[in-house]
């Protein structure tokens, strides 16, 4: 048997305190659970002392993953660790991960301690958080830049009180793969414990070498690796997971190290994890660039032509990127869109056939043909609804020329309320987001408003990413529709329901307060 090499997300986590906008408790359930079904063993997914809204997330997660274990992070503080444990004991079995720098800049100038302090308040720590459970990860911010010195001392001290993780960050990303294969080497040779616990990486891409520092790593003897889908993250980045596991699976006569993650599962969770995110992929990115398994040049198409591998060292079905020979059109059934959802890698438990069936008919009466990229787009929005939203548009109409004002008039479903309203703009998105906005009488701030495309061609679906502040607070909506106002009108109310979503869970979290 292979040693096998424990994939840690941290999407949720580090991922999104990259985010102009939070992620609201269901888009973390949706991307929870795409990581659940991808096979990630560890899923990070929060730091529930930080807001009621990341507090919440946790629980619903810890409560709906069953396969993958949930984690939440924590200072080296009681009260981050008691929230920690409150959030997860929903689940049977849940990892809590604390942490405090270790490098001699953190120490001192941002925990203002020394290291003996310091060292006291890691140790206190990991035995409190055994109290929870005894799954305990214990990381050194900053040991990438800490004294090796310390850091040995450190991940011993973790070790005897009861971690049974031990993470080496590069935080800041400032080391390079033979340094960074060296401290692991060097924590091998020099801690006499350290069989004990499972050494862990977790490596940022400020110089661009998160992955090659991770790979390092795990030639060194490291067998946990931390990172994120599409490599997002605090500044410059994560290691991405979707290159660490095509690493170690597309060379793993090299390495021979099991991972447990299907890698068929990867284009798909990259997708979603981009569109919830608003975080468009590089098209050269590895791996899930749209880039990534196409060829340009003649010698290379002749090349593949003659034979795939002459320039391809994995195949794209590797990844999850199917090829479909049936078009799908108003015409079809269906047994066609069932048939295409399971080579899509769709299982039936994962959406209602009739529901997609009808979103289906309705955009193919539209737009002719529908790609997989449209189902994907459909069953995204359908996830995306939420049990019960406050606000629905239930008439949209919209008027624009070049001569005049743009009209818009809306009938929205509010609550249990019907309001109609109209208003003119300097354009038609301008005219209904107005309408829009008298409609609910709350006037929101539109920081940023995109337009792209899914899919290629004329007929592609429209779609429009938009922040918005409200209260002091960003929040991201997304709509797609073959009609772009349409589809600004989708993104807008997408925000308004989310406003709306985290002021009941303020009032709740207000609520268990004054009963406490
Ligand atoms: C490397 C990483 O990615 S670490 C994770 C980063 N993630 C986040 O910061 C999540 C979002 N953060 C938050 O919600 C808030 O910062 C909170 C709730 C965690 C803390 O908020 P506040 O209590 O207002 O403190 P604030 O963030 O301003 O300052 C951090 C404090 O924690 C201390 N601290 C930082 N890290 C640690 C640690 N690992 N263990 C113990 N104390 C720590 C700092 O020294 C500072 O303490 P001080 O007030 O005595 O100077
Ligand atoms: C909390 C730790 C693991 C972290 O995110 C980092 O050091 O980058």
């Amino acid at each position: 048997m292979s040693e096998r090499v424990i994939l840690f997300d941290t999407t949720l986590r580090d991922g999104e305190q990259a985010l102009a906008a939070s992620l609201s408790v269901n888009e973390k359930l949706q991307i929870a659970r795409a990581l659940e079904r991808m096979g990630i063993d560890i899923i990070e997914a929060g730091f529930p002392v930080s807001s009621p809204g990341d507090f919440e997330s946790v629980r619903q997660i810890a409560a709906t993953v069953k396969e993958s274990r949930v984690c939440a992070l924590s200072r080296a503080v009681k009260g981050d660790i008691d929230a920690a444990a409150e959030a997860l004991k929903v689940a049977d079995q849940f990892r809590i991960h604390t942490f405090i720098s270790t490098s001699d800049i953190h120490v001192q100038s941002k925990l203002r301690r020394d290291f003996t302090q310091v060292e006291q308040m890691a140790v206190d720590a990991v035995r409190y958080a055994r109290r929870f459970t005894d799954d305990v990860e214990f990381s050194c911010e900053d040991a990438g830049r800490t004294p090796i010195d310390n850091l040995c001392r450190m991940v011993e001290s973790a070790i005897r009180a009861g971690a049974t993780t031990v993470n080496i960050p590069d935080t800041v990303g400032y080391t390079t793969p033979t340094e960074f294969g060296g401290i692991i080497r060097t924590l091998f040779e020099r801690v006499p414990n350290i069989d004990q616990a499972v050494i862990s990486v977790h490596c940022h891409d400020d110089l661009g070498l998160s992955v090659a520092n991770s790979i390092a790593a795990v030639e060194a003897g490291a067998r946990q690796v931390e990172g994120t889908i599409n490599g997002i993250g605090e500044r410059a980045g994560n290691a991405a997971l979707e290159e660490v596991i095509m690493i170690l699976k597309t060379r793993a006569a090299r390495f021979g190290l099991e991972v447990g993650a299907n890698p068929q599962e990867i284009h798909r969770v990259s997708q979603t994890i981009s569109r919830l995110c608003n975080m468009p992929i590089q098209s050269n990115k590895a791996i899930v660039g749209a880039n990534a398994f196409s060829h340009s040049s003649g010698i290379h198409q002749d090349g593949v032509l003659k034979s795939q591998n002459t320039y391809e060292i994995m195949t794209p079905e590797s990844i999850g990127l199917g090829r479909n020979n049936l078009n799908l059109t108003s015409r079809s059934g269906r047994h066609v869109i069932r048939h295409r959802m399971a080579e899509m890698g769709y299982t039936d438990a994962e959406y209602d056939l009739d529901t997609l069936y009808q979103r289906f008919l309705a955009l193919a009466d539209k737009k002719g043909q529908v790609f997989d990229y449209d189902l994907e787009a459909l069953l995204f929005f359908e996830n995306q609804r939420e049990e019960q939203e406050q606000y629905r548009i239930n008439q949209l109409n919209v008027q624009a020329g070049s001569s005049h004002f743009a009209t818009a008039s809306v009938e929205m479903q509010i609550g249990e309320e019907t309001v109609t309203e109209a208003a003119t703009g300097n354009g038609p998105v301008d005219s209904a987001y107005k309408a829009i906005a008298r409609a609910t009488g709350r006037q929101l701030a539109i920081k940023s408003y995109h337009i792209g495309a899914e899919g290629g061609g004329h007929d592609a679906l429209g779609r429009v990413d938009i922040t918005a502040e409200y209260e002091g607070r960003t929040f991201h909506g997304m709509g797609l529709s073959t009609d772009i106002i349409e589809s600004s009108a989708i993104a807008l109310i997408r925000v308004y329901n989310l406003i709306h979503r985290q002021q009941q869970i303020e009032k709740k979290k207000q609520q268990i307060l004054e009963e406490a």
